[in-house]
């Protein structure tokens, strides 16, 4: 796994513009070498934010949007179309502006679908095994981005602190008693994260500075579950300055533009 890079920006708007031109340009440089590329979401408001900053980017179209795979790291499981559902967000924010193929958005299915939350975790972890190429060596796909918000327990997508989700080693699996609402969500298990070419952790705030500090740290995933948002090739941390804020000088690998 690799080691996290910091790079910090002034505020969270200017992070959510600066996080979605560094996507477009994953995007189109993934795309120029291999034809196409998958990008996993984040719910959280920095997410969307981000997401929103994508559709209003001058370069938005520089992204082959057919060629592109769209997974979410998490899901809260709410039915279509409910406003706290994280697909509504990336949506309205993004997904309806771009002429995506719809066999190319993959979405946890909610409570509408007359799925239990454990049986869409176990059809959203068969559509990851489908999706995945030999080359992947696992039961999901190397994702090229895999973006992920961060709480102030540093939770990463539905993954919260000595919740038994962490121990679960399956792709997808069903959280309950969330202590973020809403309780239920389907969520992207640490091994799938882990497998992704890339894992940027995007946060935003003072609240979230505390959890920062500890994800950089050597701590255990379980109690630290933001310690364990590592990529295979590339990790980065892309906080504005409130969420740096408690980072020991020692870490050195900062930069801020
Ligand atoms: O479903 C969710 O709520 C998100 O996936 C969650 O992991 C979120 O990204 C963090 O809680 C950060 O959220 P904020 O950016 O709103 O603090």
């Amino acid at each position: 796994m690799s080691v996290p890079n910091v790079v910090v920006h002034r505020d969270a708007d200017m992070l959510a513009k600066a996080v979605a031109a560094r996507v477009i340009t994953r995007l189109v440089d993934v795309q120029s070498a291999r034809g196409s590329a998958s990008l996993v979401l984040t719910g959280g408001t920095v997410g969307i934010a981000t997401l929103a900053q994508i559709a209003a980017s001058p370069a938005r179209d520089a992204v082959d949007w057919r060629r592109l795979d769209i997974w979410w790291g998490d899901e809260r499981f709410l039915p279509s179309g409910d406003p706290e559902r994280n697909e509504t967000g990336a949506r309205k924010a993004l997904l309806d502006h771009v002429d995506l193929d719809p066999e190319r958005v993959h979405v946890m299915r909610g409570p509408g679908s007359g799925m239990t939350a454990e049986e869409s975790a176990e059809a959203y972890t068969e559509e990851l095994r489908r999706a995945a190429r030999p080359e992947d060596h696992g039961p999901a796909p190397s994702f090229d981005v895999l973006m992920l918000g961060m709480g102030p327990d540093a939770h990463i997508a539905s993954l919260f602190p000595e919740m038994p989700a962490l121990h679960d080693t399956r792709p997808a699996v069903a959280v309950h008693g969330s202590p973020k609402p809403p309780p239920t969500r389907i969520s992207l298990s640490l091994p799938v994260i882990q497998g992704a070419n890339e894992v940027w952790v995007v946060a935003a705030g003072q609240d979230k500075a505390g959890a920062v500090r500890l994800a950089l740290s050597d701590a255990g995933p379980v109690q630290v579950p933001a310690a364990g948002a590592r990529g295979r090739r590339r990790t980065l941390f892309l906080l504005d300055r409130a969420a740096a804020a408690k980072i020991p000088a020692s870490l050195g690998r900062i930069s801020s533009p």
